[in-house]
């Protein structure tokens, strides 16, 4: 087969189909542990979903990867990235979620149990840049992929990220998942908001069993060159300036920052207690779990404490540009109330930011080659 698909931004041809290829499929997608899962995971190339990815497959389950290696940010690094999950048997499928034909046969070839997803246009402030992107991937692309499993025999349970952006204008303190939702404050958080809303009707409606993970700002080896602590080391290290926000009255804006491994373990969790769809072929024949979780760190940092760290860690200090926030959709402060997966799976998260950055900034040196330089070790 040969799929054309509209990316958002650009169009590209992924060649999919072909008895060898569903071989690899089947290959990645087999199960080396008695009660295992085999789980589609889409967005596998991204940050989140190489990690999670390795994860699955290191404990035995059958990990399948789609992403569509979109040009948000550096896609050389989404190829570094799935090489590193090839070298651990896991195939990451190029395609787009809005692609039907090759999810459904992607569904053909294996019964998938789970399906992780995490394929979407990340990002807050890009949001202004190129709002299309948004609806492509986190509405369209939802849908898609959720009228797929709707109708696979047997459903998967879908877990899939969410995010703490939904919380929007919200100023209770710590975000609990019963607050306030309806005010968000970009157009990303209100995409999320409405994967939240649609997931629940393919719930109600067909029986899925869906559970929400609100990602609080994550971090750590292999992460996004677009996010803050990222774009702060490449610029420390290059000598150029950073610019930091700041929130009204000079207050100071705050993150509740999560390290990956943290997010993985919640991410195994909520497969493992995910239950199962109740529906099959597009009937529903009962209720399925549909649930929420915030996965954040619960310790706030602020952002000029972050890159205080990060001067530390590199042993450079920053050109410190401070400037007001300037209305790109950016909130003041997030804090999760982690309580509620602390008592559904255990969720408790142990890196501090610290110590995260640490492991963060030795990949960062390594991966882009710092380490023969002299005074960065
Ligand atoms: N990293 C965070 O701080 C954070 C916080 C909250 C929520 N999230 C959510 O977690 C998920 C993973 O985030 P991440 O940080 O790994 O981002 P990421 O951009 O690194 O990963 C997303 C991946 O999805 C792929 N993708 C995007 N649109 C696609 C499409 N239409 N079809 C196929 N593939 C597509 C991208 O190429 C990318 O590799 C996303 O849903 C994101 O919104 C992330
Ligand atoms: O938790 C979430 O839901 C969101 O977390 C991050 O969004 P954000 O918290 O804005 O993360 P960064 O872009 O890394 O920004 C962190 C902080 O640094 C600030 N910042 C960012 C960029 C910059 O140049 N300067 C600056 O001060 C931001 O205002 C923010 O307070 C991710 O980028 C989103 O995809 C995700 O959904």
């Amino acid at each position: 087969f040969q799929s054309f698909v509209d990316s958002g931004s650009r169009y590209f041809s992924a060649s999919w189909g072909g008895i060898q290829w569903e071989k690899q499929v089947r290959n990645s997608a087999q199960i080396h542990r008695s009660g295992g899962m085999s789980v589609l995971v889409t967005g596998a190339a991204g940050f989140v979903g190489t990690h999670v990815s390795l994860a699955l497959k290191k404990r035995g389950d059958g990990v399948v990867g789609l992403d569509n290696f979109n040009n948000y940010y550096d896609p050389s690094l989404k190829k570094a990235r799935k090489s590193l999950l090839n070298s651990h048997g896991i195939l990451v499928v190029e395609g787009d979620l809005n692609d039907a034909k090759l999810l459904a046969k992607l569904f053909d070839v294996v019964a998938f149990t789970h399906v992780m997803h995490l394929a979407a246009q990340a990002g807050v402030r890009y949001a202004m840049e190129n709002p299309n992107s948004y609806v492509h991937s986190n509405i369209a692309g939802l849908v898609t992929l959720l009228e797929i499993c709707k109708s696979a025999n047997p459903q998967p349970a879908v877990v899939w990220a969410s995010s703490s952006s939904v919380y929007g204008l919200n100023e209770k303190v710590p975000f609990s998942e019963a607050d306030r939702t309806d005010q968000p404050a970009s157009l990303y958080a209100a995409t999320k908001k409405a994967g939240e809303e649609i997931t629940h009707t393919y719930n109600h409606i067909y029986g899925l069993s869906i559970t929400g993970l609100r990602f609080f700002t994550v971090y750590g080896p292999w992460g996004r060159p677009d996010m803050a602590y990222f774009s702060f080391t490449r610029n420390i290290l290059q000598g150029k300036p950073i610019t930091i926000y700041r929130g009204k009255n000079r207050v100071d804006l705050a993150r509740d920052f999560t390290y990956i491994d943290d997010i993985v373990k919640g991410c195994l969790g909520s497969l493992d207690t995910s239950g199962k769809s109740t529906g099959s072929g597009g009937k529903k024949k009962g209720n399925a779990p549909y649930r929420i979780f915030n996965l954040g760190n619960t310790s706030p940092v602020k952002v000029p404490e972050l890159v205080n760290i990060l001067e530390r860690h590199l042993k450079v200090k920053a050109k410190r540009n401070i400037v007001d926030m300037p209305g790109n959709g950016d909130v003041p402060f997030t804090h999760a109330n982690i309580s509620l997966a602390q008592r559904e799976f255990g969720y408790k998260p142990t890196t501090d930011l610290q110590t995260g950055l640490k492991k963060f900034v030795r990949w960062y040196l390594s991966y882009y080659g710092y380490n023969n330089r002299k005074g960065l070790q």
